[in-house]
């Protein structure tokens, strides 16, 4: 069913929701307007099943009260085939930024710094990383149904304790991959990384939703590519554990390969970003939200050997995580699984809306259509109620620049009825 198609069912049963929610929803659930329609029934109460959703659904027939269904994995394959030549087509124009200046001109959401640490510090660091290899395993997810394994590995190394709920990123969920302490090395760069972090936050202005106290770094993942056909696909970071508006901080060692970034929404240009050993990139407040990212394998992405780790690459950012919005993370409504935190960009007017998806089919490929919007106003409180059912009570954040959407908000009110 063509996607004009898929909103005008659900526009005929949910009249009252705005359609550009839906559109927004629809992308969230994969295309699949079953479970689109489950998340709908939840906030808005059961709607009769029309033919044509029984019909032409692509996720098969469904019976009214049967378990809400999953996607066959062929569909789900050619769901993710569409969605590919679309992001293919408008992926045409790339442009690299080889330097400070053109990198922070272009994309003022960075900021870059070549030779970062002391060179002794970068060196030794990336010795250690090397030699634990083995601690470096694929991340295992769930896409709408199948079992994913990441073409490159990963770990997660925390500063202190490493806590009993280990969330969000994908890499927590898998039981191979153990958590690690922060390593003499690691600490050090991480205070030189801070000292930077915190400086250019100083000449920012603060967003309530940030972080209002100094930036330190909690945690840090650790990437590892060991050759060129190592990726790492488009994404924006999970802000489940680290709240909206997060600083990271990411640090490459090793073999100089390209990293890519653009806008989430609107026609954007790619950008190339040439990292070199021992450079430091900060992604300031908003690039997580605003922007996606991704580490291509590309012929010609491997710009530079390094001489003791050849083609190998390794990266660590580093994140600060956020206590109160781990131990305020709503359950989910449906299924009582943890829930992630994510926010609506596809279309103006739902822009900038921070909800809560249930996470359950991410990690078992059972899905489940449990939703709410954030609540983010108690972020700081350690008890707090962070969810709502209501969309006037939702947290939304806009870019400055995103005329757009500011456009559209006072539409938007109207637009969404109780
Ligand atoms: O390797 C990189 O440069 C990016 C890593 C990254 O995007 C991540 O860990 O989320
Ligand atoms: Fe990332």
């Amino acid at each position: 069913m063509e996607t004009e198609q898929q909103l005008d069912t659900l526009q005929s049963q949910f009249p009252e929701v705005d359609k550009d929610v839906l559109l927004e929803l629809l992308i969230t659930f994969d295309g699949s307007v079953e479970q689109t329609k489950l998340m709908l029934e939840e906030q808005f109460g059961p709607r009769e099943i029309k033919p044509e959703i029984k019909g032409k659904s692509p996720t098969g027939k469904r019976k009214a009260n049967d378990e809400p269904c999953v996607l066959t994995k062929k569909k789900a394959f050619s769901q993710r085939q569409t969605s590919f030549k679309v992001s293919k087509a408008s992926a045409n124009i790339s442009t690299t930024l080889y330097d400070k200046e053109q990198i922070e001109t272009m994309v003022p959401y960075l900021r870059f710094y070549p030779n970062f640490l002391p060179e002794s510090l970068a060196d030794d660091l990336l010795d250690e990383l090397l030699s634990k290899r083995a601690k470096f395993k694929d991340k295992m997810f769930h896409i709408a149904g199948n079992e994913c394994h990441s073409n490159h590995q990963s770990t997660v190394f925390y500063d202190g304790d490493i806590p009993e709920q280990r969330y969000d990123n994908g890499l927590y969920r898998n039981s191979k991959c153990m958590a690690q302490s922060f390593t003499g090395n690691i600490r050090t760069a991480k205070f030189l990384i801070e000292d930077q972090a915190n400086e250019v936050l100083a000449t920012t202005k603060r967003h309530p939703l940030q972080v209002q106290s100094e930036w330190r770094a909690s945690m840090c993942v650790g990437n590892y590519f060991h050759t060129n056909k190592n990726n790492l696909d488009w994404h924006s970071d999970r802000l489940t554990t680290i709240g909206p508006l997060p600083l990271i901080c990411s640090l490459t060692l090793g073999a100089t390969r390209i990293f890519r970034i653009r806008k989430q929404y609107g026609e954007s240009p790619i950008y190339n970003i040439p990292l070199p050993h021992n450079s430091l990139l900060l992604m300031l407040p908003g690039t997580q939200e605003e922007f996606k990212h991704c580490v291509p394998s590309l012929a010609n992405s491997l710009l530079a050997k390094h001489p003791r780790a050849n083609e190998t690459r390794i990266n660590l950012t580093l994140r600060m995580s956020r206590p109160h919005l781990l131990s305020n993370t709503p359950s989910c409504p449906v299924c009582r699984s943890a829930m992630t935190l994510r926010r609506m960009y596809k279309k103006p007017a739902s822009r900038g809306y921070y909800f809560w998806l249930c996470d359950g089919g991410y990690r078992s490929g059972k899905e489940c259509p449990g939703f709410y919007f954030a609540d983010l106003s108690q972020i700081e409180k350690p008890r707090a109620k962070l969810y709502t059912r209501d969309v006037k009570q939702a947290t939304r954040w806009l870019a400055e620049d995103d005329h757009e959407a500011r456009i559209a908000t006072e539409f938007h009110m109207e637009d969404v009825k109780d």
